[in-house]
Order: structure tokens, then C-alpha cells, then sequence
């Protein structure tokens, strides 16, 4: 499979090990107690030790302090931060320099003009990660299973390197990836069956779409 898949908000093994044994290539954990997927750290770094090494550990916060960082990081080992509030390219440089971890910052993207933030991280996150915003009334940042327009991102340039996320599924995985060519894509909700629980036969229904729509629009090789 050249695309890479994150399986966001894994709380249980046998997704866990399910997502690793179907390809996934980044394994995510989340760090915000209003979420149905919030994972205790002690927790999330038992389970990371099952699949360290096969998939890259990546942990989700939202405008953390580093205290809460400390524990995440010490717990967790995470190959990856994701950073999911409003941290300031600042926050970002401060982050990379304590914990000397690649950053994946999220972006929320409802129009055009959402693009023009990525401009002050550029030399500074590794990666992005394009996520829709959270409908009206949702306390929660990410995970809300809403998609934003992908065509958007045709405006995109093409050395910027992402994650696409935001409400995708079996079912609209193949015109995501069609549109936008993205090379990383990211889900979870659309691979669970209740918010919070992880569906495997979901899993497999989406992974198999990703390889599917692989076969019919063949790609030259993943860039990272
Ligand atoms: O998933 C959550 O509950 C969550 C809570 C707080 C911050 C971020 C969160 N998720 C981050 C992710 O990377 C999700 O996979 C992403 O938002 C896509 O979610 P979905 O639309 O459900 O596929």
C-alpha cells in the first residue's frame, strides 16, 4: 500500500493490533478528556508496546501544557506529536525543542482562506494535518466525522506535505484520494461503530477502499 493510514484514537488492543495487521502506518492516541476516545497516558503506553516499531506512535493534544506533555511523552514514547489546538508556530518551535519529536500540526479548513495558515509553520511542522472544523456545538476539535471540501486543496502547493482527515470513510475514501491525491490520510470515526469504539470489519472495509482506489489510480511512490 503506498498510502499511509493514521487510525486515530485507538483505546483497545484488538483495534490496535488490527489496524498494524492491515497496514496502518501511524497509530493514534488521544489526549483530551472530553473525548470518547480520551486514553489515560499510563494506558496509552501499554498499548503502544504492542505495536511499537510496526506502526508510528503518534500522540494527540490540544493546546497541552508541558506538564502534561511531560507525562504524555514519558508515558506514551511517542514517535510523533500531533498538536491539535491553536499552538502558535512559537508553541511549535518550543515544543520541538524540549522534546526533540517530529510535530504534526493540525489545520482546520472550512474555505479558501484557511489554506493561507499554513504559511507561518512552513520550515517549522514536518507535516500538517487537514481536518474539517468542528460543527456548531461540538466540544471536541477533531473526531467529529465531518469532511471539508477537498478541491480546496488544489490550490495547494506541492511540496507542503499532509495528512488528509476530516470525516473520511469506506465510502468517500476513493474521490479523497482521486481529488486531492493525498499521500496520508487519517481516520476515526469512520471506523467506528459508536464514538469511541473502533469497529474492525470498518477497518477492513476502509483499508480495502484505500487499496482499491490504489488500483485504479496507480502513483510513482510515497514522498515520506
Ligand atoms: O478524535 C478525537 O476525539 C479528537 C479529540 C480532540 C482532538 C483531536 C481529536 N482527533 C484528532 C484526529 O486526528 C482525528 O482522527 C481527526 O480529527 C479525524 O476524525 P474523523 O473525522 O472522526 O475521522
Amino acid at each position: 500500500m503506498n498510502t499511509q493510514v493514521k487510525i486515530c484514537g485507538l483505546t483497545t488492543p484488538e483495534a490496535a493490533e488490527h489496524a498494524v495487521a492491515l497496514g496502518a502506518s501511524h497509530a493514534g492516541f488521544i489526549f483530551f478528556p472530553k473525548s470518547p476516545r480520551n486514553i489515560e497516558p499510563d494506558d496509552s503506553g501499554r498499548l503502544a508496546e504492542r505495536i511499537r516499531d510496526r506502526a508510528k506512535i503518534v500522540a494527540v493534544t490540544v493546546n497541552a501544557e508541558n506538564d502534561d506533555l511531560d507525562e504524555i511523552v514519558s508515558a506514551l514514547d511517542p514517535d510523533i506529536l500531533q498538536l491539535h489546538g491553536q499552538e502558535s508556530p512559537e508553541r511549535v518551535l518550543s515544543i520541538k525543542a524540549i522534546y526533540g519529536l517530529p510535530v504534526m500540526k493540525a489545520l482546520s479548513i472550512r474555505e479558501a482562506s484557511d489554506l493561507d495558515r499554513i504559511d507561518p509553520y512552513l520550515g517549522i511542522v514536518d507535516r500538517f494535518l487537514f481536518d474539517a472544523k468542528p460543527p456548531a456545538g461540538s466540544e471536541l476539535p477533531g473526531g467529529n466525522g465531518v469532511s471539508f471540501d477537498w478541491r480546496l486543496l488544489e490550490a495547494l502547493d506541492e511540496s507542503v506535505d499532509y495528512m488528509l482527515s476530516g470525516g473520511l470513510n469506506a465510502t468517500n475514501i476513493g474521490e479523497a484520494l482521486a481529488l486531492t491525491g493525498a499521500r496520508a490520510v487519517d481516520i476515526s470515526s469512520g471506523v467506528e461503530s459508536a464514538p469511541g469504539v473502533k469497529d474492525l470489519k470498518l477497518m477492513d472495509a476502509f483499508f480495502d477502499a484505500v487499496r482499491r482506489a490504489e488500483a485504479e489510480r496507480p502513483r510513482s511512490g510515497s514522498k515520506t
